[in-house]
């Protein structure tokens, strides 16, 4: 489904930057099991990928969205999104193999916008993200070419290697404070993300598993922010993640009745 494009959304000036959303869909689940695409199992009445999407549509700095879907569920992508508030959906498109070859095809589809323009990279698989999230990722793009979202590791993160007879070895123990665990949406300046993805998909030996890393590791002089992500931004992965991500949306919904209940009293 490709839709003919109007007025960009949000209040965009000549000199604003388009900002297109695009939701990585094309993963088949493989860690949950099940037989369908995790981004397909309901959640508290919708699909994970419906969230997902609906979040991106109803950021105001985000002007479209694009979807890159699995190939055999491409009919479906296009029925969840023709949803009433996905009316920010331009498209909805087959993904890639792995994740970076999907990023590639999200690239692919914004091949008309300016260098200058935005691109948000996010998983499907996140339906929890918030806007103040993705408020603080558009806004670090200000200053920044690529920006990654992450929280801190309450664990201590640990290297280990194979040890003998299929166990493993406790390798290195990386100083805490410096680590953070990764989220979506990442956000690039399109000709920064050009770059690093041209020179990628020349290396026969790319193996990413986020689109910082990419620009980490192809754009060696080009700084790549890390932005305050949330907790509650949880990546659905494994059996039981949707039952979290219920809990999650309860509490975020008892917070919003309960702030309102509150503005209301006074
Ligand atoms: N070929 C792929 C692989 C992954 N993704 C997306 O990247 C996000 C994060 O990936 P992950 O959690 O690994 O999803 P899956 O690849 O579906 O899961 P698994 O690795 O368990 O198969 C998901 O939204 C997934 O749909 C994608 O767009 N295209
Ligand atoms: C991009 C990501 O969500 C950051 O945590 C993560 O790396 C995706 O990894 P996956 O192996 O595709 O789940």
């Amino acid at each position: 489904m490709q839709v003919e494009e109007s007025a960009p959304g949000g209040a965009a000036g000549a000199d604003r930057p388009h900002v297109t959303a695009a939701v990585l869909a094309g993963g088949v689940g493989a860690r949950m099991g099940g037989g369908r695409p995790k981004q397909l199992l309901p959640l508290a009445g919708r699909t994970v990928l419906e969230h997902a999407v609906a979040a991106l549509c109803a950021a105001p700095e985000v002007d479209d969205v694009v979807v890159l879907m699995v190939g055999d569920h491409l009919a479906e992508a296009e029925r969840i999104v023709a949803g009433a508030d996905l009316a920010k959906v331009s498209a909805v498109l087959p993904g890639g193999a792995t994740r970076t070859a999907t990023s590639a095809a999200a690239l692919a589809a914004v091949a008309h916008r300016r260098d200058s323009d935005l691109l948000l990279l996010h998983d499907a698989a996140r339906p929890l993200v918030s806007g103040a999230v993705i408020s603080g990722c558009v806004a670090a793009l200000a200053t920044a070419g690529a920006v990654g979202v992450a929280v801190p590791s309450g664990d201590t993160v640990v290297e280990v290697a194979a040890g003998p007879g299929g166990t493993e070895m406790l390798r290195a123990v990386p100083p805490r404070a410096s680590l953070r665990r990764m989220q979506t949406p990442q956000g690039f300046r399109l000709g920064v993300l050009r770059r690093a993805y041209e020179r990628a998909l020349a290396d026969p030996a790319l193996v990413a598993t986020d689109d910082c890393g990419v620009v980490l590791r192809y754009l060696p002089g080009e700084e790549v922010r890390v932005v305050e992500g949330d907790e509650a931004n949880i990546k659905i992965t494994h059996p039981g993640d949707v039952e979290v991500a219920e809990v999650l949306l309860r509490l975020r919904a008892g917070t919003a009745g309960a702030a309102g209940a509150a503005g209301a009293a006074r």
